[in-house]
């Protein structure tokens, strides 16, 4: 299973790259904006140097047609590493795009997937990764688990090496759904990880352990017992 945070906050990406065994980070747009107007190529490359060489790093492409798509690309391997993910779009431009790529042997993950023919169609093109994004598939009343199953399904039937990589979490319920139903990555930002971590139960049972042990053997931890 692999375990990416949804996130490109510096500080953010060095807690949780210390805290679980992450598989990479993703990013859109949307996600950068909350930074505010950075250096897009320098904070990527700051990114990229907090994970290192061997976890993903999955960027955004912005054009509009399949030409521009390319020369995003293009432009984003040259400035940061020829590792990166390109995210594409799986609509008409950006199938086209992810065709070319491919052929170059870029890094492709198809994203924006809402239906099981998005992604049959991503698959095709040869995408390492499928993101579908599964709170708003909710929102538009689409069966999130169910278009993830039949990707799933598709994937094996076609022996192809695409992975999932679900997206658009709004709670952890949702994240378990989609392993569940077959994704191989999930996509998860930090207050979703949060939310999940810092649960009052979670908490409530370390402190009534802590309390049991205190009242034995006060303050010392079993690292300090003689
Ligand atoms: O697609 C990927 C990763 O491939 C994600 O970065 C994806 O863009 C984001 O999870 C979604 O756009 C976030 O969706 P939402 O929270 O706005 O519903």
């Amino acid at each position: 299973m692999e375990i990416l945070i949804d996130t490109v906050n510096l500080d953010e990406i060095k807690k949780y790259n210390q805290m679980l065994n992450l598989s990479g980070v993703t990013s859109n747009p949307t996600i950068i904006k909350k930074e505010g107007k950075v250096d897009f190529f320098e904070h990527l490359r700051q990114v990229r140097e907090i994970i290192g060489p061997e976890k993903t790093l999955h960027v955004q492409a912005v054009g509009a047609t399949a030409q521009e798509i390319i020369a995003d690309a293009h432009r984003v391997l040259k400035e940061i590493d020829q590792q990166v993910y390109i995210k594409i779009p799986t609509n008409e431009q950006g199938l086209e795009a992810m065709k070319t790529l491919k052929s170059e042997g870029v890094h492709i993950t198809a994203t924006a997937i809402y239906t099981v023919f998005q992604g049959e169609l991503a698959i095709a093109a040869g995408a390492d990764y499928l993101a579908p994004y599964y709170n708003r598939m909710l929102n538009m009343n689409i069966d999130a688990p169910q278009v993830i199953a039949e990707l799933a399904h598709a994937i094996s039937l076609s022996a192809s090496q695409t992975k999932i990589l679900a997206a658009s979490f709004h709670n952890v319920a949702q994240v378990t759904a989609a392993i569940k139903n077959g994704a191989q990555a999930v996509t998860i930002g930090t207050d979703v990880v949060a939310a999940g971590l810092n649960a009052p139960m979670i908490a409530a049972a370390v402190t009534d352990f802590k309390k049991d042990w205190v009242s034995l053997y006060g303050d010392q931890t079993i690292a300090d017992l003689k």
